[in-house]
């Protein structure tokens, strides 16, 4: 049992007495490339830990998804790992189109880094995953990848994209079934807090919603983290994965989206209203973040944080 010395003149005796000076350094955090969404997130994905993205269908999760595999190759003092990532997706088609738009866009950024014979797709390796049961079967292999992998950069980044859609069809509401799905949550997750921990690596996956129904009584639902509740497309939402899955991951961000009226086009009577989609990126729970928000717009080039 660890013993804390108490001597009140000083902080840093306050600390167990196993703690090594290598556990108080910092953890090293991939840069999405925008100072704002950095900023939101204290420099980036954190190394070491599991993130999860959790939003509504179209706000932006795969978006950030390739983006994080994409920058992950930039050298640490242009805010990447210089690393390659394992791309796991169980949504089909994988995106491939939107990777090259965004892959594109990072070699005209940095022709420097990108010489021209080196596609940065090339260093994000993808396998389709179909069920909870083949995604916890795949470990042992993915295992040896990051440790055996010959790639031209090491493996330092693993996304699922997206976790909710590996549970959404297979399992009923019965207790039997709520029991091997949690059961499923923590092997899955512990051996991702596992991997995250012995390679250094940002895991990051991602989560839908569901709407909260009133039932008539007020909503009284566990309320997990900073939101006192998550609002998107006007409608309160909760995450897909629930209370169990919740207690897996270690950060948790939540991006919502909103439908304004932004003015008039045309004029007179023939004249029709425009709308615009509003995003957020909130911090709902991380163990190194405040309650932050921060507005972002999706371009062809990628997410970018806004400030109004
Ligand atoms: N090249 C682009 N330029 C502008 N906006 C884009 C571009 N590509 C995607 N988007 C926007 O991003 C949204 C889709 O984002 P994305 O697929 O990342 O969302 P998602 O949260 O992963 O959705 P899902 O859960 O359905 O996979 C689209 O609705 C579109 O508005």
């Amino acid at each position: 049992m660890s013993q804390i010395q108490s001597d009140p003149s000083t902080h840093n005796n306050l600390r167990p007495a196993f703690m090594t000076p290598q556990k108080l350094l910092p953890v090293e955090k991939c840069s999405l490339g925008c100072p704002i969404l950095d900023c939101c997130m204290g420099g980036g994905i954190p190394c070491n830990s599991i993130t999860e993205i959790v939003a509504e269908s179209g706000s932006g999760k795969t978006q950030l998804c390739l983006q994080l595999s994409l920058r992950a190759q930039l050298p640490p003092f242009l805010g990447g790992l210089s690393a390659s990532s394992l791309y796991l997706y169980t949504e089909f088609p994988f995106p491939t189109r939107r990777l090259h738009q965004l892959s594109s866009a990072l070699q005209c950024q940095y022709p420097q880094i990108f010489v021209s014979n080196y596609d940065p797709c090339d260093s994000i390796f993808l396998q389709s995953v179909n069920t909870a049961d083949q995604l916890l079967d795949i470990m042992p292999q993915v295992e040896s990848f990051l440790e055996n992998s010959k790639t031209r950069l090491p493996v330092r980044v693993i996304v699922i994209d997206s976790m909710a859609a590996l549970f959404r069809a297979e399992f009923e509401n019965t207790a039997s079934d709520l029991i091997r799905r949690s059961s499923l949550f923590f092997k899955i997750s512990g051996k991702l807090k596992e991997f995250a921990k012995r390679f250094n690596l940002v895991v990051l996956v991602t989560n839908q919603v569901m709407d909260v129904v009133d039932s008539g009584e007020g909503l009284n639902e566990v309320r997990i983290g900073n939101l006192s509740g998550m609002y998107s497309s006007g409608r309160r939402v909760c995450p897909a994965l629930g209370l169990s899955w919740a207690n897996c991951v270690n950060s948790r961000l939540f991006l919502s989206k909103d439908e304004y009226e932004s003015g008039l086009v045309g004029g007179g009577e023939s004249g029709f209203l425009s709308r615009e989609t509003r995003r957020r990126l909130h911090v709902v729970f991380a163990p190194h973040l405040p309650d932050l928000s921060c507005e972002f717009v999706i371009r062809r080039e990628g997410v970018v944080g806004v400030n109004r």
